[in-house]
């Protein structure tokens, strides 16, 4: 980098023309080339400082990836580039974005006054007048004092307003990317690599540089309209001629450089690789440890190191060969204006301050002209980050579409309905008997894997309250499956889920099936598919691996249902007449609270082990699996969801700690449907639905149910439990 912003302004110097040289200096465009690469370009050259003439070698499929074309970057800038500008913020942006051109064009108007001020400087210095050199040197001084700060500021709000953009952005995309679960599918799936990279490294480096690139567009037009007046004032042949080859060096430069986004693509993504590679041998620094694992840790990563570093050895060459042009291109023309324009000075035809004019004007013209080949290599790192947020910006939007009638056929419908609240008593007054609340229907449900594989075929049951169920099975059969169907992370496959959820200010209501009439199917209110309703609504998934998020002792009891500012999110809903988005989160448990149910799980040493609520620790590293699944048991009991799923959550505890915590939940009213394998779990629960490994080449149903303690086992199909 350092290189290329010398070389920029050297050719000045070889003229001999000092007026020049600062004029430059202070111009903006290709003059500021550092600024005008992405941080990860400049991070790059760095590591490749230390690069090895190792010849590369592809090393998968994604090398073989074909850079897009102009057509669909342009597509890709313009989708990712415009939101904002019509966003809540468009107003300040406009405004911020206004100020900035205007500042951008006053550069370019004090350039042209120091244009011409070096041209009387060097005019009197040639024609030795005293006075008139002194006059113009204050000139010029003034000149400075007055343009410089124009400068400074055209930059730091430039900055500033790519600053600004970045955090919508940011909030932007991570606002997609946790909906609707897309985090989830981006992982499972492996669609595309490293979104945290794209989000971070990305996002900033887009903001940056579309503002720079932008402004250096509009500084060049200005520039070009103002000085190509002055040089074809001078000489019009010099401004034809000037022409012809900044257009033959563009060309040959796209033809040189065309696999450089390419290779800036991989590089982006090798990178983010690399570095996550390193985070999860620190997130998984025991597990490493217990097995000794450092070895391969080490090839592992070591790999994908030098990959990076053989994509970044291609890189080098790729620039290299480009570089051998550029610079060629640069340098072959310095002379040309001061040649052509000589003659008529000898002649006595122009003053020796037009010759420096001239090849001000010339050079700021070749500089507007040769954007591409100045930049062809920030060009193409530029290109390299538009295509990897125009690829997760494409994925962000078709995971938050609303689904056409044909997709919905070919994938698993979930959807929420809400039990009214008028339990509807018999015409004569009374309560029905058999009044029991619906909490799920599952309905001619097939689970399939993301390749099709058929999981589980053709299921259909139905879950009132306290309808415990117990779901066995060989390992990989497709139990998990079936809960992340309920809990609408998986969607491969088909039949409906539907899950029943009462008001939130009924959840503390006795839930006696005495009160509570089972006409449930007449009095539902269908409220959505949204799976973002699943926790809010009532129902609660504890998967296999406790999850221990970043934070307090506190934040871990109140995740998922609470944050700790819940309460402004509950202010903001009261504002904006959310009233439902009131009603939704019941309210956020005391200290005290937090306190008691510690003491049921068992976990209350913890309070004096990590002094009290407020410590934060690496939760995952510090707490044995069983006190991680005694402490999401704790949260599970805050949150009194109506309906648990509960992935084999007891399998890292003792049979007391079990039973303690499966009566607890029982106590709170929750129902629950559980995985897993022990024999003790059969004793909770009240039926067990068992799912055979599928017979891939049979299209019989691979699950029974039965009663718990019952041995015979029964067809199921759309009976009560
Ligand atoms: N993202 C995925 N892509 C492809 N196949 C998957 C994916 N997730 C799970 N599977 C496959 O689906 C099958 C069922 O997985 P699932 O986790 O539901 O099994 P399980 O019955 O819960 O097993 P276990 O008792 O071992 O936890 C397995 O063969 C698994 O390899």
């Amino acid at each position: 980098m350092v290189t290329q912003a010398k070389l920029v302004v050297e050719p000045h110097f070889s003229c001999g023309i000092t007026v020049s040289t600062l004029e430059s200096s202070l111009k903006f465009g290709h003059r500021s080339s550092l600024k005008f690469h992405s941080f990860t370009t400049r991070r790059r050259l760095s590591l490749a400082a230390e690069a090895a003439t190792t010849p590369p070698a592809p090393t998968n499929q994604d090398e073989q990836r074909k850079p897009p074309d102009l057509q669909t970057l342009t597509g890709r800038f313009w989708k990712i580039a415009v939101p904002y500008w019509s966003s809540d913020d468009k107003v300040q942006a406009r405004l911020q974005l206004a100020a900035v051109f205007a500042l951008t064009l006053g550069t370019t108007g004090i350039s042209v006054g120091f244009n011409f001020l070096g041209r009387d400087f060097y005019n009197a210095l040639a024609n030795k007048d005293q006075e008139q050199f002194t006059k113009q040197l204050l000139y010029y001084l003034a000149a400075f004092a007055g343009g410089i700060p124009i400068f400074v500021l055209r930059d730091y709000a430039r900055e500033k307003l790519a600053l600004r953009w970045r955090s919508w952005m940011t909030s932007y995309y991570m606002e997609r990317y946790l909906k609707n679960k897309t985090f989830y599918k981006i992982q499972s799936q492996s669609t595309i690599d490293n979104p945290d990279q794209r989000i971070v490294d990305d996002l900033s480096s887009f903001t940056g540089t579309a503002l720079s690139f932008s402004l250096t567009l509009f500084n060049a037009a200005i520039d070009l309209i103002s000085f190509s007046n002055i040089l074809y004032g001078i000489y019009p042949p010099l401004f034809i001629v000037l022409l012809a080859y900044s257009l033959g060096g563009t060309a040959i430069s796209v033809f040189l450089g065309r696999g450089l986004v390419g290779l800036n693509f991989l590089q982006e993504k090798k990178e983010a690789d690399f570095r996550y590679g390193l985070v999860r041998v620190r997130e998984n620094a025991e597990s490493i440890a217990f097995y000794g694992g450092e070895e391969n840790e080490m090839q592992l990563l070591l790999s994908r190191f030098k990959s990076a570093f053989e994509n970044l050895n291609q890189l080098l060459i790729s620039s290299r060969n480009l570089e051998f042009f550029t610079n060629g291109y640069r340098y072959l023309i310095q002379i040309l204006p001061a040649a052509v324009v000589a003659p008529m000075y000898f002649s006595g035809k122009i003053e020796f301050g037009v010759v420096n004019q001239s090849a001000s004007a010339f050079n700021h013209i070749l500089g507007d002209f040769s954007l591409i080949v100045y930049q062809f290599q920030a060009i193409s790192a530029f290109s390299a980050v538009i295509d990897r947020l125009g690829e997760f910006d494409d994925i962000l939007d078709s995971s938050n579409r609303k689904k056409g009638d044909h997709d919905l056929n070919e994938e698993i419908q979930l959807s929420f309905c809400l039990i009214s609240c008028s339990y509807g008593l018999q015409s004569n007054g009374s309560m029905p008997l058999s009044s029991r609340v619906k909490l799920l229907d599952v309905e001619q449900l097939t689970v399939q894997t993301p390749s099709k594989a058929t999981l589980i075929k053709d299921l259909s049951f139905e879950i009132y309250e306290k309808d415990h169920l117990l779901v066995t099975g060989p390992s990989g059969s497709g139990k998990t499956s079936l809960l992340r169907a309920v809990a609408g992370l998986w969607n491969f496959g088909s039949g409906a889920i539907t899950i029943y959820v009462r008001p939130r200010g009924e959840l503390d209501m006795p839930h006696s099936p005495d009160v509570i009439s089972s006409q449930v199917t007449s009095t539902n209110e269908i409220i959505g598919d949204s799976t973002e309703r699943r926790n809010s609504e009532g129902v609660i998934f504890l998967p296999q691996k406790p999850y221990m998020v970043l934070g307090t002792l506190r934040q871990q009891l109140l995740y998922p249902t609470w944050t700790e500012d819940s309460d402004n999110v509950v202010d903001d809903a009261k504002q904006s007449g959310d009233a439902r988005c009131v009603n939704e989160k019941p309210n956020q448990p005391t200290s005290d609270d937090l306190i008691q149910v510690l003491n049921d799980v068992s976990l209350r040493h913890l309070l004096s082990r990590f002094d009290g609520l407020d410590s934060t620790y690496e939760w995952s590293s510090v707490l044995s699996l069983g006190e991680q699944q005694r402490l999401a048991f704790a949260r599970l009991l805050l949150a009194k969801p109506t309906l648990a799923l509960l992935d084999e959550s007891t399998s890292a505890l003792d049979e007391a700690n079990e039973a303690r915590l499966y009566q607890l939940i029982e106590a709170a009213g929750i129902t629950y449907i559980s995985i897993g394998h022990r024999s003790t779990l059969y004793k909770y629960h009240k039926k067990v639905l068992h799912i055979s490994t599928a017979n891939t080449t049979s299209n019989q149903r691979n699950w029974s149910f039965k009663n718990v303690g019952e041995d015979s086992i029964y067809d199921f199909s759309k009976q009560q439990l």
